[in-house]
């Protein structure tokens, strides 16, 4: 279990996040939805450990993670994804690959899981390309298969789905429902389009003004209110 209690973090003297409490679970996916600018890259930050909070805790399988560094989060167990498909572009598809294996102790290192190819079969057929030379719908395969390989248990992904086109979408979503059926991780999935975000997540929460202002599961029901959140 992942806990974030009343987090309170920004840049300088602007707060972005104010008394922000979540919590997800291993084996479901956690939606956090949201307009645009309103804290969702920031809080995923401050779990991956690249913001600092000045309040509250972040709590991952009983340890106090928050002023634990990035590198140290990554290596018991919590993987980010940024947004914009931050890949190695000068490296190859297998390169890449093998550097996500570098979150694992050195003995567990025994190369890149079959299952990554039958998730993203792309992969496998670009393997000695060079990432930059990937399309951006690649280029995100590649970043979410680059975090998987190091096998983590809470998967962070910041808008997976951004400009990339509806197969490739459906792809991604398909495979955020099977890594979480899986039992074995679980993700956070920031998205600001409710019909993404409803179509894979288990449970939301909606950020406005640095606050959490409804969270609740997935199901119709709760669509319209949240839409009504989400509308400028
Ligand atoms: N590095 C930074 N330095 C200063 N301010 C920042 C920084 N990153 C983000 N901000 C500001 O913090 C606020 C929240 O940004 P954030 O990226 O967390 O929002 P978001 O909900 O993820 O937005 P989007 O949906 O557009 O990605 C915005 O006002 C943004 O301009």
């Amino acid at each position: 279990m992942l806990t974030v209690e009343s987090i309170r973090a920004g840049y300088d003297e602007s707060v972005v996040l104010n008394d922000v409490s979540i919590q997800a679970e291993v084996g479901k996916v956690t939606a956090v939805l949201g307009r645009n600018g309103v804290g969702k890259s920031t809080l995923i930050k401050t779990i991956a450990g690249l913001v600092k909070p000045s309040a509250g805790s972040v709590e991952w399988m009983g340890d106090k993670m928050e002023k634990k560094a990035p590198e140290l989060r990554a290596r018991s167990g919590i993987a980010y994804v940024p947004q914009g498909r931050e890949i190695f572009p000068s490296l190859t598809v297998e390169e890449n690959l093998l550097l996500g294996l570098e979150a694992l102790p050195k003995k567990e290192r025994t190369g890149i899981p079959k299952q990554v190819f039958e998730w993203f079969p792309v992969l496998l057929e670009m393997m000695h390309r060079k990432g930059g030379d990937l399309s951006g719908g690649q280029q995100q395969q590649l970043a979410i298969a680059r975090a998987i390989v190091g096998k983590p248990k809470m998967l962070l992904l910041d808008e997976p789905m951004e400009g990339i086109q509806p197969s490739i979408v459906q792809l991604i979503q398909d495979v955020i429902i099977e890594i979480a059926a899986s039992q074995e991780m679980g993700i956070i999935l920031v998205e600001h389009s409710l019909d993404l975000a409803f179509a894979c997540a288990d449970y939301y929460y909606i950020l406005d003004h640095g606050t959490i202002v409804s969270e609740g599961v997935t199901n119709v029901a709760h669509m319209d209110m949240v839409k009504r959140h989400l509308v400028v």
